[in-house]
């Protein structure tokens, strides 16, 4: 595998909270980690954006994102990471990762405290991160929703760490049989890999919101819910589906740090899931096994901080 690229898209427009503008210095803390050769980013308008009467907050600058986005992927090696950003950054990231494998073989796996499954009229906020799984499946406004072959099929997703669904949200999974992996059943690194299997899926796109894990694992997330999933059962679900599928792209989002010294306590564990998105699987299981055999390491992580795809990941630093 070709070591990946990465997308950096601090869109904010997409998210309903107050402080949605705190995902521009998430995006921006991640970025200084990232080894700059291979980060590319969209430049995301200033502007709020209008709604236009589409029913979804900011939509005018949430489409252009979109195309903004679709023509840097157009470019760049596969598999993409995308770095939002709320939820909805990697709305281009996933509808191009679909389209460009064949008809049914790319699952997408939603690690999310919420589900984003909501419609235009289900939604209780108008904010598009509530909506953007919605929007892959084909339902939502022009220039948002997908059509034609980036199109996902509600066969080939699965919500995973999913726990807090809106009323509107639960009808809709429970009437289309979408397949909820609980936090409970991440004890079970390989409850996923059964999960996407049955999907029939050769290949697995990863959209990672950063809420799917519990508070208690980290602080600069605007929609906290608890009873989510640790770092630890995250990358090792993350690690187990890269081990079975091909990544045919990925995005870690919803980061927003309320200063840069708290975005500094939280850039260990966002970065020990970089790590299991991109680095080599070998070297991870290998590192994993000296860590084991010295019964650990330490917790703290004070030296300098960087990513890089072709190397151990930081999270074998633990
Ligand atoms: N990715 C997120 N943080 N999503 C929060 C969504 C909240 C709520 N379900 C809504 O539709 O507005």
């Amino acid at each position: 595998m070709s070591p990946a690229s990465f997308l950096v898209v601090p869109q904010w427009q997409g998210s309903g909270s107050s402080r949605a503008m705190r995902l521009i210095d998430g995006a921006d803390a991640i970025r200084g980690d990232l080894p700059a050769n291979a980060t590319h980013s969209v430049a995301v308008p200033a502007a709020a954006g209008e709604a236009l009467g589409t029913g979804v907050l900011r939509y005018s600058s949430l489409s252009l994102v979109r195309e903004l986005a679709a023509a840097e992927l157009a470019v760049l090696e596969a598999p993409v990471v995308t770095i939002g950003g709320d939820c909805g950054s990697d709305l281009a990231g996933v509808q191009h990762a679909v389209a460009s494998h064949p008809p049914g073989s790319v699952t997408v796996v939603w690690f999310d405290a919420h589900g984003d499954i909501n419609s235009v009229s289900t939604s209780p906020s108008g904010a598009f991160h509530g909506m953007v799984v919605r929007a892959l499946l084909g339902d939502g406004p022009d220039g948002l929703a997908a059509t034609g072959a980036a199109r996902l099929h509600h066969e080939q997703l699965v919500l995973a760490g999913t726990r807090a669904l809106d009323d509107g949200e639960s009808a809709f999974v429970e009437h289309m049989g979408i397949r909820v992996v609980a936090p409970g059943e991440f004890e079970d690194p390989q409850a996923l890999v059964r999960a996407v299997e049955a999907t029939g899926a050769t290949a697995v796109y990863l959209h990672v919101d950063l809420d799917v894990l519990d508070p208690s694992a980290i602080e600069g997330i605007g929609y906290p819910e608890p009873f989510g999933v640790t770092p630890e059962q995250l990358t090792d679900a993350i690690r187990a589906l890269r081990a079975r599928f091909e990544l045919a792209g990925a995005a870690v989002t919803e980061f927003a740090p309320e200063s840069p010294d708290a975005a500094g306590r939280d850039l260990g564990v966002i970065l020990r899931v970089l790590g299991s998105l991109t680095a080599p699987l070998k070297g991870a299981a290998r590192a994993e096994a000296a860590e084991s055999a010295v019964g650990g390491g330490s917790s703290t992580d004070h030296g300098p901080r960087h990513l890089s795809t072709d190397t151990a990941p930081p999270d074998d630093v633990r």
